[in-house]
């Protein structure tokens, strides 16, 4: 397999193991000066490899790292007034550093199966620790960004032999997840 695809510098040595005693730590952007901040309280949640076209990806990787954490465990500890939200009609209002452009923090405030959580990208954590990612999402996407389709096959190789199992949307569990809100919400799942 080969080894020299660049999925995320993240993974593409490997991945490491969450540490139990991660208690949260502070994201921090890429700006030099000014960094902005903000403080995760706790482990995060549903880590994943997604090749969207929306989440922020580092430079050269095809997929970014990205999980959720509760709303009320985010806060803007220093200089939020870089902050702006990059899509304002998309459902995960991503808070992007518009100097150097990493996403921050992404909440999901409307009805919907993940609303009250935050879209977050652990990397950006200063501390060690974080759970890893357990699977990769819309990897078709990473088409839309310009991936030529003859190379699916390697880079879907790739993912399995990090133990990223591929899928062209979310995991089974999640998309289960999301279809049984929508059918309690509807009433043809009662509960
Ligand atoms: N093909 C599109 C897919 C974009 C998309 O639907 N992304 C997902 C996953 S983001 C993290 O898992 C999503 O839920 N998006 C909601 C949003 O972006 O607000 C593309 O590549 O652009
Ligand atoms: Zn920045
Ligand atoms: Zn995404």
């Amino acid at each position: 397999m080969d080894s020299s695809i660049r999925i995320h510098p993240a993974v593409d040595g490997g991945i490491r193991a969450a540490s139990p005693g991660f208690t949260g730590g502070t994201l921090v952007c890429a700006c030099t000066d000014r960094p902005v901040k903000v403080r995760i309280e706790g482990q995060i949640a549903h880590n994943h490899a997604c090749g969207c076209t929306k989440c922020w990806k580092p430079g050269g990787a095809y997929f970014s790292i990205v999980a959720v954490v509760p709303h009320d465990k985010v806060s803007v500890l220093e200089n939020g007034d870089k902050l702006q939200v990059v899509d304002p009609s998309a459902l995960i209002q991503r808070h992007a550093c518009r100097e150097c452009g990493v996403h921050m923090y992404g909440p999901v405030e409307r009805e919907h199966a993940f609303q009250g959580l935050d879209f977050i990208h652990p990397e950006r954590f200063q501390e060690a620790g974080w759970a890893p990612p357990g699977f990769a999402a819309f990897v078709s996407s990473i088409i839309e960004a310009g991936v030529d389709p003859s190379r699916m096959d390697g880079i879907r190789g790739r993912l399995r032999e990090l133990g990223l199992e591929p899928y062209d949307c979310l995991s089974p569990a999640l998309m289960d997840y999301v279809a049984t809100w929508v059918a309690k919400k509807s009433g043809a799942l009662s509960g």
